[in-house]
């Protein structure tokens, strides 16, 4: 072979050579690019919803289950970003392929194109049906799906329960029923698309034989040649498969779009309270809080049962600085005080007011500020001891956190840890006794100096000796400064001390006073009160 003919068979190599690099190129880029656009899609989803979730209205938690939203958060988003992955990749080369193939079959034989044509609006009636139908499924599937991860996440949330009860083999039990569903459910649906992949598979080949039939009819009248048919029967599959593939691919994103259609309800949900940081409402500057707080007139159902009035007409009057206990027995209305006071929940008639100012026009951050909790049951985070701590204070000092720390009676204990403030505590602080819980929970609080202080039982799932310790942190930080604290007690003890007792009756008032005079006035309080003595 001489140099000419080496370099003419070199020429055409080079040039294939250069279009596969190029191609390679071309395929790592639009597949880099398209990854980077599906990743950054799911991310930014992901934080919308999370942040939607984070700011809803309290009583849309009362109404869901935690772990479904966990589940919709991973999984949901998860399966709408490989649908809307595989939708670009392949319903672009699906697409390319279909428009390429259509305009050769119209320039190799217009009648055949047209005829072909005729028969794409049945099938594109029947990808529709189906569609129909597996969204209706895929919303079971969903809601099946997102009930068994409730139910999980509420059974691992309770284990002490489940354990101190035995009831592992009935929540097992519970949830398999549940997965039992879905399993039922995905195979319906697997049938259904099977089914209708199957006759689409048959239409195509019926498609194939009419083409070649009408192909032969054209071929009899000298329109077509015999390769012509041959290469058209060639281009008419590729054609069919392509849309085959469309039709998967439309399919699968109607589902995940269907089965993400709440997470995009959830990021458009305006919430009731609007939690985000700036300018919303009024800023009071908490050192000019002076910490009156009032109800006046208050009307309130829970917005889960709004049949059931807690209050009708509710009125009190805390003036700052005041130390005030809600007595009253269990379900009389004193948590959910709190929670209006917080703004959890907004009254349906009448007002809350701080200062003289509504909650409803107070920005919510200022109103946390303001009003510091320590609850019954405080949750920890999964994360240090410090960090728990300077959740009431992000930018602490160490300084601050452990004066906080031995306000709240908890630097010694926290010192014996072997990691100290550095200690690692478990999911919602598992790994502290109640006790320590509440005294971190009280250090948080410290460290957030509130005007205004909440104390939802603080000491009523404590034995006597923790209690004592707690007690003695919450006198501590009651003392710290003089601020007005609602004290909703269920042991009367707590109470006694206050400087006035509000002892509520089914959400009324019934009797008010210092402990002394409640007792001599022989009423509802003094009753409560021997029957609490003689069972401790
Ligand atoms: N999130 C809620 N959704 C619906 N109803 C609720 C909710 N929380 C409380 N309730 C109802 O509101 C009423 C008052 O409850 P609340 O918790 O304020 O009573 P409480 O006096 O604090 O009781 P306890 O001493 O047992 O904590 C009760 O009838 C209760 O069932």
């Amino acid at each position: 072979m001489g140099t000419a003919d080496l370099q003419t068979l070199m020429n055409p190599l080079r040039q294939l050579l250069g279009l596969f690099v190029s191609q390679a190129v071309l395929s790592f880029f639009s597949s880099f690019a398209l990854a980077v656009a599906t990743t950054e899609f799911g991310r930014r989803l992901r934080m919308m919803y999370y942040e939607a979730s984070l700011r809803k209205d309290i009583e849309k938690y009362d109404e869901s289950r935690t772990g479904e939203m966990t589940h919709q958060l991973s999984q949901d988003i998860g399966s709408l970003q490989t649908a809307v992955r595989t939708a670009f990749s392949r319903g672009v080369e699906g697409v390319t392929s279909i428009l390429s193939g259509s305009v050769y079959l119209y320039m190799a034989s217009p009648k055949l194109a047209t005829a072909m044509f005729c028969i794409l609006p049945v099938m594109a009636g029947a990808a529709h049906l189906l569609g129909v139908l597996l969204r209706g499924l895929s919303d079971e599937i969903r809601r099946a799906s997102n009930n068994a991860t409730g139910i999980a996440s509420e059974t691992f949330g309770a284990i002490h329960t489940v354990r101190a009860f035995g009831a592992e083999d009935r929540e097992l039990e519970r949830y398999g029923k549940e997965l039992q569903h879905v399993s039922e459910l995905k195979l319906l649906m697997a049938l259904t698309a099977g089914g209708f992949y199957s006759a689409l598979h048959l239409g195509i080949n019926l498609i194939t034989l009419l083409i070649c039939g009408f192909g032969g009819h054209l071929v009899s009248q000298g329109e077509l040649t015999r390769g012509g048919i041959a290469s058209i029967v060639t281009q008419v599959q590729i054609l069919e498969r392509s849309m085959a593939r469309i039709s998967v691919v439309s399919a699968q994103l109607v589902k995940a779009f269907r089965s993400s259609e709440h997470i995009f309800d959830a990021v458009h949900d305006q919430p009731r309270v609007n939690t985000a940081a700036g300018g919303l409402g009024l800023l009071l500057p908490v050192d000019a809080v002076k910490g009156r707080v009032s109800f006046s007139n208050v009307r309130f159902a829970y917005p889960s049962r709004p049949d059931v009035e807690v209050f009708e007409s509710f009125n009190l009057d805390i003036k700052p600085g005041q130390v005030i206990a809600l007595v009253g027995a269990s379900g009389s209305g004193k948590s959910t005080l709190g929670a209006l006071l917080k703004r959890f929940y907004d009254v349906q008639d009448g007002s809350v007011s701080l200062d003289g100012v509504d909650v409803r026009n107070l920005d919510p951050q200022s109103l946390h500020e303001i009003v510091g909790v320590v609850s019954q049951e405080p949750v920890l985070m999964g994360t240090s001891i410090l960090e728990n701590l300077r959740y009431g204070k992000p930018d602490a000092t160490m300084d601050e956190v452990v004066a906080a720390a031995m306000a709240a009676n908890a630097h010694d204990f926290i010192e014996e840890f072997p990691d100290g403030y550095h200690t690692q505590l478990g999911e919602r602080g598992a790994l502290l006794s109640g006790g320590q819980r509440q005294r971190i929970a009280i250090g948080r609080v410290i460290l957030r100096d509130p005007s205004i202080l909440l104390l939802d039982e603080a000491t009523s799932a404590l034995d006597n000796e923790s209690e004592r310790i707690v007690q003695e942190a919450l006198d501590k930080l009651m003392h710290i400064k003089k601020r007005t604290t609602i004290i909703i007690a269920h042991r009367l003890t707590t109470a006694a001390a206050a400087d006035l007792l509000v002892v509520l009756d089914k959400g009324k008032i019934v009797e008010m006073g210092t402990h002394q005079e409640l007792l001599a006035l022989n009423g509802a309080y003094a009753k409560l009160y021997r029957v609490q003595q003689s069972a401790e």
